[in-house]
């Protein structure tokens, strides 16, 4: 529904003498959001989340690259044809952008006044999209009148008023407290599956990312450094947003110990794998962190746990855990007792010895084997 391909921006800033005059706020940008679904972008302050959404309906001009919404490509249409096919994208703010003079609906109504609706059927659209909102009674009020939420809400109505297809919204929550982000977010849910339109969101709260999206991908200067479905995510070994999404304990792993990760979805949360393990192998498994929760809709389960001895010692034990169909990444090992001893660099803070390349690569091989 959306794309954009190697989408550039670059602005030129007044910097000191001898900088860089070139800000790449956008440096070639791949981005896939597919009809129907929730696709949330999430970075840093200044990763170029706001130039990237602003470029989708070209409220700001990419410098080069190309822009496809719905099938169009927008960077080829002409003035007249862009304000068009703009109708069919609507957008909401993060700081609402209401007209403070205009009731709620006259707010509502305003896209609609050069769509050649009469006034009785603007009318009736306008209390329809209120309807929608659960702001019925909210319509002869001024936006003085109403709380962040009911505010985000008469920009949600607003920005469906033209009954677009896709929806962008640029941190629509960040200026509401978590009970109110919860009910515009179900809100958002509740209106893509119901009109089944497409959304676009920008964030920096991974909450966000893990109440509502199907997909997400994440940004660093100016770049996509991973996308993919939330599940897909949760799969990758390595993934910084699955980490993100899902954080575990950084516990302390004991010492000559093999650490690796487990992701479970699904039917999998309910199996006794653990158990398993420990009979089937005889084996002492310390749970290092562990949790269960609810993302993009489905139970997903995450678990640190250490086992004894190095890799080599643990290649069955980890190719039994891969046959129960869930994701194993080996974090970090203790070197082979046949070998030098404890492994000599660290990853992260789990503080044990780790050879990545062994550890990753030939986990992956010798399990699936
Ligand atoms: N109009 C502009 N002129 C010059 N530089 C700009 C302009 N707009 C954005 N930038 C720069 O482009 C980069 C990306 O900015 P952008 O606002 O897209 O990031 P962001 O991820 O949305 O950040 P935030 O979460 O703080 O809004 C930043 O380095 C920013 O300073």
């Amino acid at each position: 529904m959306i794309t954009t391909s190697d989408l550039r921006k670059v602005y030129r800033a007044q910097g000191r003498p001898g900088s860089n005059p070139e800000i790449a706020a956008l440096d070639g940008v791949d981005l896939h959001v597919r009809q129907g679904e929730v696709y949330g972008v999430v970075g840093t302050s200044g990763a170029g989340k706001s130039t990237l959404i602003r470029c989708v309906n070209l409220l700001e001009r990419p410098s080069s690259g190309s822009v496809r919404v719905d099938g169009r490509e927008l960077t080829a249409l002409s003035p007249a044809e862009l304000r068009e096919t703009r109708r069919s994208i609507g957008m909401v703010f993060q700081h609402f952008n209401l007209l403070a003079r205009r009731t709620v609906a006259e707010n509502v109504e305003l896209p609609l006044e050069l769509s050649g609706l009469t006034r009785r059927e603007r009318a009736a659209r306008v209390a329809e999209l209120l309807d929608l909102v659960g702001l019925a009674d909210k319509a002869k009020a001024y936006p003085a009148q109403l709380s962040g939420g009911q505010k985000q809400r008469v920009g949600i109505a607003r920005a469906l008023a033209g009954d677009p297809k896709v929806l962008l919204s640029d941190e629509a929550t960040s200026a509401l407290d978590p009970e109110t982000t919860r009910s515009v977010l179900q809100l958002l849910r509740d209106l893509n599956r119901q009109l089944g339109l497409t959304i676009l969101l920008i964030t920096h709260e991974m909450d966000v990312i893990k109440s509502v999206c199907d997909s997400a991908a994440l940004m660093r200067a100016g770049r996509v450094v991973e996308s993919g479905t939330l599940t897909e995510l949760l799969e990758q070994p390595g993934s910084e947003l699955a980490r993100e999404l899902f954080p575990l304990g950084e516990g302390e792993p004991l010492q000559g110990s093999t650490v690796v990760d487990i992701t479970f979805q699904g039917d999998a949360t309910a199996q006794p794998f653990i158990s398993q393990l420990a009979r089937t192998y005889n084996v002492d498994v310390s749970i290092i962190g562990a949790a269960v929760e609810t993302v993009g809709g489905r139970q997903v389960g995450r678990m640190r746990v250490s086992l004894p001895g190095s890799f080599e010692e643990n290649v069955v034990p980890i190719g039994y855990l891969r046959e129960q169909g869930l994701q194993v990444e080996v974090i970090a090992s203790a070197e082979s007792r046949r070998s030098a001893g404890w492994g000599s660099t660290q990853r992260g803070t789990t503080g044990v010895g780790t050879r990545p390349e062994r550890s990753r690569a030939g986990a992956r091989a010798e399990g699936a084997a």
